[in-house]
């Protein structure tokens, strides 16, 4: 069998490093060839530590071509590592678009997973999740996201439950559709933010086939909680710990988030 992202994830450890590369906040007349540096660097150090690096698409696009060639090189980098990728482009469209935004990601990166929006319903999303069966992948679909404004539309009553209750009955579904060989996980994963406990305790119990990826940590202000199937994420405060690249205070945080994880 080739990469597995499911498999290898459901073995590693359960911390995730987000990379939201910020040039500005790097030194030097050339910041990008430091940023680069410095992310190859962190991805080796944390790597035995990490369930998976994410790849925050729009930080890369922010830096045009040359975003998109560092990315290229990043995710590769990151292969080599052994470490499973996560593209957090949150993609959603028609099916005939989804096809097209899945073969830049997942088909074209075997054994990775890519972050969804499930706005435009089921056919739109149905593309990813045979890309992702196809290719040893998986699928994160929005949920609950962490951001203040997620109750906007995602907690608004859908016949006497909020409509992200409904989102999960359907996530629920695609999980039993699309199996995993890591029992009992599925390739249709959840993105919960770790700001709202209560969300991810009700979703947990919703969601038993789901791995879930939780957002929030650090910067947003989410406790890190153990859990099975829950990848926390951290970007900002583990990337740039103390706001700015510092490979010492990285691996000083990440031991503590893994602490703090493993209960
Ligand atoms: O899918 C995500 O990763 C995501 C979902 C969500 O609900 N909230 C959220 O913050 N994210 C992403 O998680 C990262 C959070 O960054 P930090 O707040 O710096 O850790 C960013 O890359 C966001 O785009």
């Amino acid at each position: 069998m080739g990469l597995d992202f499911v498999s290898e994830v459901a073995a590693r450890p359960p911390l995730v490093l987000g990379v939201d590369p910020r040039p500005a906040w790097h030194p030097g007349p050339e910041p990008l060839e430091h940023l680069e540096r410095y992310a190859l660097e962190l991805m080796e150090t944390l790597a035995d530590g990490l369930a998976a690096v994410k790849f925050q698409y729009a930080f890369f696009e922010a830096l045009g071509g040359a975003g998109w060639a560092l990315l290229e090189r990043l995710v590769a980098a990151a292969r080599v590592l052994g470490l499973p990728v996560i593209h957090d482009a949150k993609r959603g469209d028609i099916g005939s678009t989804a096809e097209a935004y899945a073969r830049a990601t997942l088909a074209r990166w075997p054994g990775s997973a890519l972050t969804v929006n499930p706005y435009l319903g089921g056919d739109a999303l149905e593309p990813f999740f045979e890309a992702a069966a196809a290719s040893g992948g998986a699928v994160f679909v929005l949920v609950k996201t962490s951001n203040p404004g997620s109750a906007d539309f995602q907690d608004l009553d859908a016949g006497g439950r909020p409509l992200y209750l409904r989102v999960a009955e359907r996530v629920a579904a695609w999980a039993e559709a699309w199996p995993a060989e890591a029992e009992p996980w599925s390739r249709v994963g959840a993105v919960v933010g770790g700001t709202h406990p209560e969300a991810l305790e009700l979703l947990r119990a919703a969601l038993p086939r789901s791995l879930f990826l939780v957002p929030g940590l650090g910067a947003q202000g989410a406790e890190p909680r153990p859990g099975a199937g829950l990848l926390w994420s951290a970007s900002r405060s583990l990337f740039y710990p103390g706001g700015r690249p510092d490979l010492a205070a990285a691996r000083r945080q990440a031991e503590a988030y893994r602490r703090a994880l493993a209960g």
